[in-house]
């Protein structure tokens, strides 16, 4: 099986700081992958080079073939490959399915032209947009919710839109940065259905940065280990949970 992803040699460097210091890492099609590491190590500055809101100082990245090092992040999405953020981003002021609407552009045939004289693959578009909209919020519970603006959800309700509007992209790789960061226990468990689901039935492979020990370990196939931007370790979540130097950075950080 070739790999979805394959990065080597990565390194970002801010000034005299090397923030990500020759990190590798690969993950096939329908894997869950999970970078783990202490506050600090790196992390969300690997998925800002992944993703393209970095050009990276140094590495290669290879995804489905391409060498997206250094490409500019609507490539990179328009590729195949989205993101959540560390901090919920959402259209706050657009309606919740305005919001599924609008990350589906680019599969749409919606141009000016199109729109104006509302041609018969203008209405085709527009009523197959619509019908993948309501089946990403039927299926995280958001149907109700569909026409009220994105900031008057829940925090957890507004963690299940990014995710599920990075899906309306229609990606095979979906990055998530701390998506159980602020979640209930319920919530975390709902979470964890949801990337199973994600992977199992509509087939996409998940790069997962988390803290919650008790979801990485459930979920992943594989996790990356990192501490002060280079590669600590990697394995199965047995492999890891069992290493000494992993043990030692966790508890070295308390
Ligand atoms: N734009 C930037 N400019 C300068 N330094 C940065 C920048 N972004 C990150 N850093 C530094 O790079 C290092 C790694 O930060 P990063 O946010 O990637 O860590 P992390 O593993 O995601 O941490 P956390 O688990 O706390 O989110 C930190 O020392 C951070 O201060």
């Amino acid at each position: 099986m070739s790999a979805l992803l394959t990065v080597s040699d990565l390194s970002m460097r801010f000034g005299g700081l090397v923030a990500v210091d020759q990190v590798a890492l690969s993950l096939q099609e329908r894997q869950i992958v999970s970078i783990i590491g202490p506050n600090g190590a790196g992390k969300t500055t690997i998925f800002n080079c992944l993703s393209g809101f970095y050009r990276p100082s140094n590495g290669q990245v290879q995804f489905k073939g391409h060498a997206i090092a250094g490409m500019p992040g609507f490539k990179i999405a328009r590729l195949g490959m989205v993101r959540t953020f560390q901090h919920v981003r959402l259209f706050k002021e657009m309606t919740v399915l305005e919001n599924l609407l609008v990350a589906q552009h680019h599969h749409l045939n919606t141009g000016f032209l199109a729109g104006l004289f509302k041609t018969p693959n203008f209405r085709r578009s527009e009523r197959e947009g619509l019908a993948l909209a309501h089946y990403w919020l039927e299926k995280v519970r958001l149907t109700e919710f569909a026409n009220r603006t994105a900031d008057n959800l829940s925090y957890g309700q507004q963690r299940r839109l990014e995710i599920v509007r990075c899906m309306a992209a229609r990606p095979q790789l979906l990055m998530l940065d701390e998506p159980a960061a602020g979640l209930n226990p319920n919530e975390t468990h709902e979470l964890n259905g949801l990337i199973r689901d994600l992977r199992d039935n509509e087939g996409v492979s998940i790069l997962l940065i988390e803290h919650d020990m008790k979801l990485v370990m459930g979920i992943s196939d594989y996790i990356y280990v990192v501490n002060q931007g280079r590669p600590l370790a990697e394995g199965t979540p047995e492999q890891v949970r069992n290493n000494t130097e992993v043990i030692k950075a966790y508890l070295g950080e308390s």
